[in-house]
């Protein structure tokens, strides 16, 4: 797994410390109110869980699978639902939590999709952003990193559904997906 890594972006460690001011961030922002992360599977699942470990105070969680058709390695914008919420989010304020964002498409989906059930307030979060890639505007109000257009995995984000678990952010070396 190791050896297909081109470059570390993020270290555990760093990541670590990111999360903890997100965490700060949100609980300062969400105190007293009913919050409900939604968290999109499955490459948001390890931010979704050590994000939440950092919000001090009552929360709910709810998770989202979606798949976009198209290529392997570019979103359509064609979303279809393979999972949806268990409970409703009416008068709740809610946050989607994603590990990165791209073209914006399947966020771009997931926003309307969600604010047609009358969720108190909808913000988004995200570990990574990659804003030159952006195809629709959308507006992120928690972000972990900015990156360049190049391949991501780790922390959750797989290549072909492998490199999920490795610990940190890293490039994957062109020669694996050109194979
Ligand atoms: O901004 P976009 O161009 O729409 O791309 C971002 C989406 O792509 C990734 O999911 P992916 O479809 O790889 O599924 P996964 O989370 O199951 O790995 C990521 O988790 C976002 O949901
Ligand atoms: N694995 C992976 N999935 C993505 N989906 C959108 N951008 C990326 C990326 O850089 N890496």
């Amino acid at each position: 797994m190791k050896q297909d890594v081109a470059r570390i972006l993020f270290s555990e460690k760093e990541i670590e410390e990111k999360v903890i001011a997100l965490g700060n961030q949100i609980t300062k922002e969400y105190k007293g109110k009913e919050l409900v992360l939604i968290g999109v599977l499955k490459g948001a699942n390890i931010f979704m869980s050590d994000l939440m470990r950092k919000i001090d105070m009552p929360i709910t969680i709810d998770f989202m699978a979606v798949s976009s058709y198209g290529s392997s390695t570019t979103s359509s914008g064609v979303v279809k639902i393979l999972k949806d919420l268990d409970n409703s989010i009416e008068d709740k304020h809610v946050i989607i939590i994603e590990d990165i964002i791209d073209t914006g498409l399947t966020l771009h989906y997931l926003c309307e999709n969600l604010l047609s059930r009358n969720p108190k307030s909808l913000k988004i979060c995200t570990l990574l952003d990659k804003p030159e890639r952006r195809k629709v505007e959308l507006k992120v109000d928690y972000k972990g990193y900015d990156i360049p257009d190049e391949f991501i995995i780790g922390y959750g984000i797989d290549y072909a559904e492998k490199y999920r678990n490795l610990p940190y952010v890293a490039t994957l070396k062109r020669a694996v997906y050109e194979k």
